[in-house]
């Protein structure tokens, strides 16, 4: 599942920069050069028979807005931006492309599509399987939009696509007004036309099949040269087919004649030795005649300095003596096929500069050479010398103006929004830390155990200071206070439980009977008491509690609905012989570890090292922390990991206010079970505070 996924993304996104390469480079070639767009797209018109209906500037106005489309949708593809209207556009392009080169391959109105301008020629049916192709992977893009990763986020996109649209359409005015910056006709700067016209020798030759149709009493037969019958037969008529396609030269259309058609002035021009300029308009009608001031001052430089001056056009007699009127041009005029003119110049009008019949320079009649009556001669100026490196300068240009801003807003995006993604990540991860300590947010406790201390009065007048002072501050933990077994019943009586846990601090292993002197689980709840201490280490010391007789008392407390602070701790000589986790795993395992999972819930486990029990000795927190989390490790592999989660463990020995607060910034700490410094209202609350 997961690699057909994998596959189907490498797929779509090779895809993606296939088609995205392949409508931005034909978006470029047709939007530089918006006269050679305008010229195919007049003959498609034509042979649908509609160019009598568009004009000119719609015309224009289409191939401009073509070339810009085309390339746009490249671009955006490539940036993965609005992927799904793209992508519907894109397939409604090729949805609408494809069929329409199948009908140029059947039938063959047009010889080349004009899919990638003049950049790259291809027959109609190369063009129709590419078509397919695109078409196959449009269908792909627009079924898998979202599986194309973006190249620039969302909140950025504006500035590609804006930035876009005006680099071609500024691009696409610039060749308008001057000429295409890239010249893939045969007449580029550097081409010597009379080379373009040569077919190397070995070329292939075109192959021609003549049928000649013969009658020979009334029937009719056709031969052919090698069958051709005897005199007997009478010829009626003959056929020449072309059977296979020869050589055909890059240049094989240019012919230059008198306006009377006497002359063919061709090989004159050609020949020519040194500069000539020609001036080419396919049609004076549709010329500009805005410049026809520079047109004329290099006429005259030209006559000044002998270098021959011609002006090629298609046009009538009508609209040259038009242009010779309004623009006082006193050149002659020769004509040309009209095509050819197209493709030597994206400029009506334009002039060339041949040397040798090479080609050294090109210009639109809005950026003509300054040459007037002073300049020099041309071997003496810029325009006389053959431009060098003018593709690697141009090529740097896009990639200045262009490719690199794009190229460094992709990289400031993508750093940027993977900063957001470390930054989100780390939040996320705190959300996940925070949310995984309230889910452990098991409860805080601070408990008093008075032990033998207090006399009735005494310890009603230090429960009732307790329950005023924490029912108007709200403590930020539970506070039980365990007290000798007289004084619970009157305590109970006013401690606002609701804030002050009550608890005894021992119960006997005797359900009931005739055990004198002790109390029992069942009297100890009767009182209002809610939890029970057992197992405090000086229970064990002075009065022989085995694991045993706790067991005993764990079972009778939890029956009668007591919560059970449960002690455990080792001994000073336990700890100096390293046995502490020993010990204490022993003192559970003894006495509580075999509760039911919903009985331990009812357990707090007091950790109590008995060496620090009164003696003013502390544990270090990190000390203290090290074992509580050994217990709750212990308790983790007994019941799991969420019960031992849950499960509050407190330290108790020397706890007071002064060292609470390191004690309980551990982890593993929950609160601390108070003895001595649980005699003072002062002591204990500042213990209690340690929480806030
Ligand atoms: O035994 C204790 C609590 O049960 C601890 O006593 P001290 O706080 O007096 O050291």
């Amino acid at each position: 599942m997961v690699s057909r996924k994998i596959t189907i993304g490498i797929l779509v996104n090779l895809c993606r920069f296939v088609v995205a390469l392949t409508f931005i480079f034909s978006g470029y070639v047709k939007a530089i050069d918006p006269l050679g767009t305008l010229y195919k797209l007049q003959d498609y018109l034509e042979v649908v028979h509609l160019s009598a209906y568009v004009s000119d500037y719609i015309t224009l106005a289409v191939s401009v807005l073509l070339g810009g489309i085309e390339f746009c949708l490249g671009v955006l593809l490539l940036f993965a931006i609005r992927r799904r209207l793209v992508t519907r556009l894109l397939l409604f392009f090729m949805a609408v492309m494809t069929p329409l080169t199948l009908w140029l391959a059947l039938d063959n109105p047009i010889e080349d599509c004009g899919c990638f301008g003049d950049a790259v020629k291809l027959t109609n049916w190369e063009t129709f399987g590419k078509n397919v192709v695109l078409l196959a992977a449009t269908v792909l893009l627009f079924m898998r939009p979202l599986a194309m990763p973006r190249f620039i986020s969302r909140s950025n996109q504006w500035i590609v696509v804006n930035y876009t649209m005006l680099f071609i359409l500024v691009s696409s005015s610039m060749s308008l007004y001057t000429l295409p910056p890239f010249d893939f006709r045969p007449y580029h700067i550097g081409a010597n036309i009379r080379k373009g016209m040569e077919i190397p020798e070995g070329a292939k030759q075109p192959q021609f099949e003549t049928t000649f149709i013969l009658e020979k009493d009334g029937q009719r037969r056709e031969f052919t040269l090698d069958d051709y019958p005897d005199s007997t037969w009478t010829f009626i008529d003959s056929k020449t087919v072309q059977t296979e396609a020869g050589y055909v030269p890059p240049i094989h259309d240019f012919s230059i004649q008198t306006t009377d058609g006497s002359e063919d002035i061709t090989d004159s021009v050609l020949n020519h030795k040194g500069y000539s300029f020609v001036l080419v308009s396919p049609h004076f009608e549709t010329a500009s005649d805005a410049n026809f001031g520079e047109i004329d001052a290099i006429y005259e430089y030209s006559l000044d300095h002998g270098y021959p001056f011609y002006a090629l056009t298609a046009s009538t007699d009508e609209a040259i003596n038009h242009w010779r009127d309004i623009t006082g041009a006193e050149y002659n005029f020769f004509l040309t096929d009209e095509t050819t003119l197209k493709t030597v110049i994206r400029s009506n009008p334009g002039l060339l500069l041949l040397k040798d019949g090479t080609v050294i320079g090109k210009w639109s009649h809005n950026d003509l050479p300054g040459l007037d009556y002073k300049s020099p001669r041309l071997e003496d100026t810029e325009y006389g010398r053959m431009p060098e490196h003018s593709v690697t300068s141009k090529i740097s240009q896009i990639l200045l103006w262009y490719i690199l801003p794009l190229m460094l807003l992709t990289f400031a995006d993508r750093t940027w929004k993977f900063s957001q993604w470390i930054r989100k990540k780390e939040h996320s991860n705190r959300i996940y830390k925070l949310l995984k300590r309230k889910k452990n947010m098991r409860k805080k406790i601070v408990a008093g155990n008075w032990k033998m201390n207090m006399n009735l009065q005494d310890g009603i007048a230090l429960a009732k200071e307790l329950n005023e002072t924490l029912t108007n501050e709200k403590p930020n933990c539970g506070v039980i206070i365990c007290t000798p077994f007289i004084h619970l019943a009157s305590i109970a009586q006013f401690l606002n439980q609701d804030v002050i846990g009550l608890g005894a601090e021992n119960c006997a292993d005797k359900e009931k009977g005739a055990y004198t002197g002790e109390v029992s689980a069942e009297m100890v709840k009767s009182t209002g008491a809610q939890y029970v201490i057992l197992g405090h280490s000086e229970r064990r010391g002075y009065y022989a509690e085995t694991p045993e007789i706790l067991k005993e008392k764990v079972l009778l407390a939890l029956k009668n609905g007591l919560k059970v602070i449960f002690c455990i701790g080792e001994s000073l000589e336990e700890r100096e012989a390293g046995k502490q986790n020993e010990v204490v795993k022993a003192e559970l395992e003894g006495s509580v570890f075999n509760l039911t999972e919903e009985e331990f819930k009812n357990i707090i486990i007091a950790y109590e090292p008995i060496w620090a029990i009164g003696t003013g000795k502390t544990a270090t927190a990190d000390q203290a922390e090290e074992i509580h989390a050994y217990i709750r490790s212990i308790i983790a592999e007994k019941y799991g990991q969420a019960v031992a989660d849950d499960t509050t463990i407190l330290y108790g020995g020397s706890c007071k206010a002064s060292n609470a607060p390191e004690l309980f910034a551990k982890p593993d700490i929950d609160g601390g079970l108070i003895g001595g410094a649980s005699l003072k209202a002062a002591d204990f609350m500042g213990i209690i505070n340690a929480w806030k």
